[in-house]
């Protein structure tokens, strides 16, 4: 398992540096090298425990510097005031910051408002507010400052900057791995697909709320370890030097520059940030720091918002090699600076070439598209198999005509609007339902309120016998509701064979990653995208992104598929196709609502049409019936008959 053998690696890595230290003065290692790798580790833990929730999830929070003064005044205030061990006060200052965390978590992520830079400004509020607290609270800092004495350690550890620098790296290496290990799992995939899309996530089964909350604890155990460690580096803890804005302002400069979406990245971007400053202040231009990291992430938004490591993994030997030559050269010539400053210049070359505009990522192999084996002409019959099946138990689900979604006097209002009003409607397992009625008349609402997206204002309903009203859209999904939505919603930064497996994933019957891709490829073969697998959804046109969010919905082996408005925006040939799509899905065994415009394709499709008309059910029975209905002629046909020439 790629985590497994991860970290391993890490433990090597730990191993290694820590020898360092050990024997440096055998190996002849100035202490300068040390404090500086020091520095660079601390940072190295800040900013991969900010990615681990903004990078990752897309949170983007401000607010690092509440969980590093939380950690600091802990092991401060512990410490100093009331002598306890220091060993003992790391653990709780990691366990403080992840409680505030959860707090924050708590308050934040429970309300869909709080997202984007609403988050971004509930963060930045939260140092300010402890920072207030702890400069008003005599018993914490009341405006002196604490110190924090220096503990005892082994003396095989050497000097206190050695202890240091091991104490930091074991917490960088810890929260690195950590990073690594989430990225390679579940949970990565889940924070993954919160950032490229909550919504959709949440509707194909990840519980976002959960891995959201998982995501911030995270976040505030490792800044919260590391806050400790960084009272004991500056021995005098300020509220001015924890929860002022430079801290946050680095981890997020760090994690952009080196990238947001690895678990490399804020590595990268710490040790590029820390050396750069370095050589500043060595050359007398400390004043140009903030103006100097200003600088480079108004240059990333706009040259490389994806950070460094994508573009170093894409290109990794032209950088060595600036690396590997700007340094060497600079050696042999000896003309100039320190060994340091020759390997900074070296470091920035790679970045140059790194950056440098190349040729875009080669696109995804296009595959010739698998032969169709529905026939076309074959359109309007609604029965018979066709072509491939769903993966296991796709069958009927649920027995032939039983009730599988019961609605009873639902209504839904949006301040004035009566979006639905006492809808009452059942579906039964093996239809295939035209949901119909002129614009507004409460259609999307309708299929919202089923998959959990709205709550009703009134009424009741269930699926498969169990009651939905208030269930969160995840656990909906996991009652076995799936729906794509009229707009599609794809998880961008995945593959289009990705996007399938995480709804395999976090589906109702949930699969390991390597089975889950696997049977995607099964999913993606029914609605004709085996082709495109590996393609990303920026490469794949709007017909066939209509196919990708059928078929990503159709992964978490649903009971009832509902299609809004799947066709939308299609040409007449792209319609047949997707028609038959459909058609195929339903012979598979799922029960499906499609709402739809175009009322060819519902006579076509439905074996039973639903009509609402302002949020009321106008009729509801089989196409020749209702399409006949003089009511429904009057309120919809009548219009859009006429307007469309159906
Ligand atoms: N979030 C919302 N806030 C306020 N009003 C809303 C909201 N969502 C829907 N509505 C209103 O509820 C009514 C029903 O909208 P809905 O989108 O369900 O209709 P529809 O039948 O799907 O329409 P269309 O065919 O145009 O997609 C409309 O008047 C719409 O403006």
């Amino acid at each position: 398992m790629i985590a497994a053998r991860g970290l391993g690696g890490f433990a090597v890595v730990f191993m290694a540096l820590a020898a360092l230290a050990v024997w440096r003065e055998d190996l002849g290692l100035p202490m300068f090298y040390l404090v500086l790798a020091s520095t660079a580790l601390f940072w190295v833990a800040q900013a991969t425990s900010w990615n681990v929730l903004s990078g990752y999830s897309g949170y983007f929070s401000f607010g690092q510097g509440a969980f590093v003064g939380v950690g600091a005044y802990t092991t401060a205030v512990l410490g100093g005031r009331h002598g306890v061990d220091f060993y003992l006060t790391v653990p709780v200052a990691a366990v403080f910051s992840a409680v505030l965390a959860l707090i924050v978590g708590g308050l934040a992520f429970r309300l869909r408002s709080f997202r984007g830079e609403i988050f971004a400004l509930l963060t930045l509020a939260v140092p300010f507010i402890l920072a207030a607290f702890a400069r008003v609270n005599s018993e914490i800092d009341g405006g002196q400052g604490v110190v924090v004495p220096v503990p005892e350690f082994p003396e095989w550890m050497g000097q206190f900057q050695d202890f240091l620098y091991l104490l930091n790296l074991l917490v960088a290496v810890v929260a690195v791995a950590a990073a690594f290990a989430i990225q390679h799992t579940r949970f990565g995939w889940a924070l993954a697909s919160i950032r490229d899309a909550e919504d959709v996530a949440e509707g194909l089964g990840v519980a976002t709320f959960r891995y959201k909350m998982l995501a911030i604890a995270v976040t505030g155990l490792i800044g919260g370890a590391a806050g400790s460690l960084f009272a004991l580096q500056i021995g005098f803890v300020t509220v001015e030097s924890v929860f002022g804005l430079t801290i946050p302002l680095f981890v997020i400069v760090m994690s952009v520059l080196g990238g947001r979406t690895h678990w490399f990245g804020p590595v990268l971007g710490a040790v590029v940030i820390v050396l750069i400053q370095d050589r500043l202040s060595a050359s007398g231009f400390e004043g140009w720091n903030l103006i100097v990291l200003g600088a480079i992430l108004a240059v990333l938004v706009v040259v490389a918002p994806d950070g460094l490591q994508a573009r170093l993994w894409r290109r990794p030997w032209p950088a060595v090699a600036a690396l590997v030559l700007v340094t060497g050269v600079l050696a042999v010539v000896d003309a100039w600076g320190t060994p340091l400053d020759w390997f900074v210049s070296g470091v920035l070359a790679a970045v140059a070439v790194v950056l440098w505009p190349g040729h875009a990522p080669a696109s995804a192999e296009r595959r010739p598209p698998a032969p169709d084996h529905v026939d076309l002409g074959e359109i309007g019959e609604s029965t018979g198999h066709s072509g491939q099946q769903l993966p296991e138990n796709s069958k009927i689900n649920g027995e032939p005509g039983e009730v599988l979604v019961e609605c009873r006097e639902v209504s839904r209002y949006f301040g004035g609007v009566r979006a639905l009003d006492g809808v009452s409607l059942q579906l039964r397992a093996g239809e295939l339902v035209g949901l119909v009625g002129p614009n507004g008349s409460g259609k999307t609402t309708l299929v919202n309120l089923v998959s959990g997206a709205l709550r009703p204002t009134s009424g009741t309903m269930a699926v498969a016998g169990r009651d939905i009203v208030g269930l969160a859209p995840h656990r909906i999904a996991h009652v076995g509701v799936s729906r794509t939505h009229q707009i599609p919603k794809p998880f961008e930064s995945m593959t289009v064979r990705d996007n399938v497996a995480m709804a395999i994933m976090f589906g109702r019957q949930p699969r390991p990653l390597t089975a889950a891709r696997e049977e995607a490829e099964q999913c993606l073969d029914i609605v004709h995208l085996g082709h495109l697998a590996g393609a990303r959804p920026a490469e794949i046109n709007l017909h066939e992104r209509q196919l990708l969010e059928m078929a990503r919905a159709i992964a978490t082996k649903p009971k009832v598929l509902l299609l809004d408005e799947a066709l939308a925006g299609l040409n007449p040939a792209e319609i047949d196709a997707a028609v038959a799509v459909v058609r195929r899905i339903h012979a598979s065994g799922i029960t499906i609502v499609i709402v739809e415009h175009l009322l060819r394709v519902v006579n076509q499709l439905a074996t039973r049409v639903v009509v609402l008309n302002r949020g009321r059910l106008l009729a509801d029975g089989d196409p020749r019936t209702v399409m006949s209905d003089p009511d429904v002629i009057r309120a919809y046909l009548g219009r859009h008959a006429h307007a469309r020439g159906s």
